[in-house]
């Protein structure tokens, strides 16, 4: 699913309007409709039914006036809020405002700090408010009366249901301007917008719910947005069933390179989630001294010493392979250096560089120059910082950009970790993953997610269909093993453990 910037969806109004002649204002009202639905499910369950919609002077607003309109058709007790001059009014919105004058419905104006201590008071007594403040015409940072207005809804403490996005988030990064709308849900239309999807402004969002207005496919299709939302349909489209006459050739064989001394459980768990993603056999490279423990733990598994990997010759130890993994607690020591080196400049299979191997990598980039076949990164912030040479704080601040710069410019598949998760590919195209949850800021959660790229890759998965089918299910994964175990006390091995059900869940639907 794509994901617009503002200027994005306007251009889309713009063609639904100029091209395909579908009024504005229908779009005006379906967007109204669309959230009136959601408004009465919500109030289903509430016995105090009086509402407020708090309405800006632009279209945001203007789908304020259509949603009161319906609220009001309804028998439903509305009273509109609206904040600055409502001479201002203009368009669309325009005409909706005006039927409501006709209406006789419940307007109060919001223009100077008096109104703001009524409308505060006023507040108590509703049982849901609408934002319909501001959406993607947010210009400015949000100040005087409308961002006391905006103070006013969160410190209620009322269900706040937001039209398109929280006011005061910027649909083009997430990022709140100045202040923000609290929301307990909010329903965008047509398309999501990034705010919706990026952090903080999907925090700020609540539950998200696309909800189409009545925009042509074709429309939408002449949106050259490079931006998409993974979704499960994605992954059902990779992970399909398997057929009956097949052996586990069929499914691959997957390498990886992990470990070291005090870090055994890292090769552990990557190996153990790409033999539940499907890999049909499994190599895992450790130093010698670890061999005991991997045969203990892992033993559907086989382990070799990374010593006989460089005395047999690295090429040639992997000419079987369909994948290489390397890095998950592998140290950074000189032999994995050395591995490191000859994997990116002279295998011929796809490969994926995580944790250490990063580490390593940031001492060498270049060598990503020579490299002789797809390659997926898997990288923190930390470790994207120390690859790019920018803060931590630049990297989470420019997530989209930070990635799509690191593929285009060394033409790899980058997965830069953290909260949403975004996947980039050298063509500048930029995937952002929405399953997952804080409980998965976990020790060895990351070792995880590269055991399930490593397993799909094994199986012939395109590298960057792997990534993003990866992130979809590691998050899920985590989302599960988060409601049965809580974000507190869950560890990477749930997240494992959850791996079937979810793949499960995925082919059945
Ligand atoms: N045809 C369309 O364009 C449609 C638009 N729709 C709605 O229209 C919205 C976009 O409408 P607009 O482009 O009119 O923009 P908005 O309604 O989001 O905001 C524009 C208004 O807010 C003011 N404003 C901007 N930043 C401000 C700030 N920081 N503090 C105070 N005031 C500020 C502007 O001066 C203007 O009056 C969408 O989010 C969606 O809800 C929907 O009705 C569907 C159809
Ligand atoms: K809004």
């Amino acid at each position: 699913m794509k994901v617009l910037k503002n200027e994005e969806m306007r251009k889309l109004d713009e063609i639904a309007i100029n091209t395909y002649k579908i009024p504005g204002i229908i779009l005006m009202e379906n967007a109204g409709i669309s959230v009136v639905e959601e408004i009465e499910k919500s109030l289903a369950s509430k016995e105090n039914k009086k509402i407020a919609v708090i309405s800006g002077l632009g279209n945001n607003g203007g789908d304020g006036f259509v949603i009161t309109r319906h609220l009001m058709n309804k028998g439903i007790q509305v009273i509109t809020y609206i904040v600055g001059d409502t001479s201002m009014i203009k368009g669309d919105a325009k005409i909706n405002f005006d039927i409501l004058e006709k209406m006789k419905a419940f307007i109060v104006k919001l223009e100077s700090s008096e109104d703001i201590i009524q409308f505060q008071e006023d507040l108590q007594q509703y049982s849901i408010l609408v934002d319909a403040l501001l959406g993607t015409g947010l210009q400015r940072t949000v100040e005087g009366i409308m961002r006391e207005v905006i103070l006013k809804m969160n410190a209620s403490k009322k269900e706040i249901i937001a039209v398109d996005i929280p006011s005061g988030i910027n649909g083009n990064d997430g990022k709140v301007q100045g202040v923000a709308v609290e929301a307990k849900k909010t329903i965008t239309f047509q398309l999501p917008k990034i705010g919706n999807i990026l952090f903080p402004g999907s925090y700020y969002g609540g539950a998200l719910l696309v909800k189409n207005i009545g925009i042509p496919k074709e429309a939408v299709s002449l949106i050259q947005s490079k931006i998409h939302l993974i979704t499960e349909e994605v992954a059902a489209s990779v992970l399909s069933k398997r057929y009956g006459d097949t052996h586990k050739g069929s499914y691959g064989r997957a390498f990886i390179i992990a470990g070291s001394v005090g870090m055994s459980g890292a090769a552990i768990l990557a190996s153990k989630t790409a033999l539940r993603c499907g890999a049909g056999l499994l190599r895992t490279a450790v130093p010698e001294s670890l061999i005991p423990i991997l045969e203990n733990q892992l033993i559907e598994g086989i382990t070799v010493p990374v010593k006989e990997m460089l005395d047999k010759g690295i090429i040639n130890y992997l000419k079987e392979e369909n994948v290489v993994a390397i890095g998950p607690g592998c140290g950074r020591s000189q032999e994995f250096e050395e591995i490191l080196h000859t994997v990116i400049t002279s295998a011929r299979l796809p490969l994926v560089i995580d944790a250490d191997g990063l580490n390593l990598l940031a001492n060498n980039i270049h060598l990503l120059k020579d490299l002789k076949a797809p390659c997926i990164i898997t990288p923190h912030p930390g470790e994207m910082s120390r690859l790019t040479g920018l803060s931590i704080q630049e990297v989470n601040d420019h997530r989209l950009e930070v990635a799509k710069n690191f593929s285009e410019k060394w033409g790899v598949i980058t997965l830069l970790k953290g909260a949403r998760t975004v996947i980039t590919d050298p063509q500048g195209q930029i995937f952002i993953n929405r399953t997952g949850n804080p409980g998965m800021a976990t020790a060895g959660s990351g070792d995880v997610l590269t055991g399930m790229i490593t397993g799909l890759l094994s199986q012939g998965v395109e590298p960057l269909q792997a990534a993003i089918v990866s992130a979809y299910l590691h998050g899920k994964a985590g989302d599960r093993a988060a409601e049965e175990l809580g974000e507190y006390s869950m560890l990477a091995g749930d997240i494992i453990d959850q791996v079937p059900f979810v793949i499960q869940e995925i082919i059945r639907a």
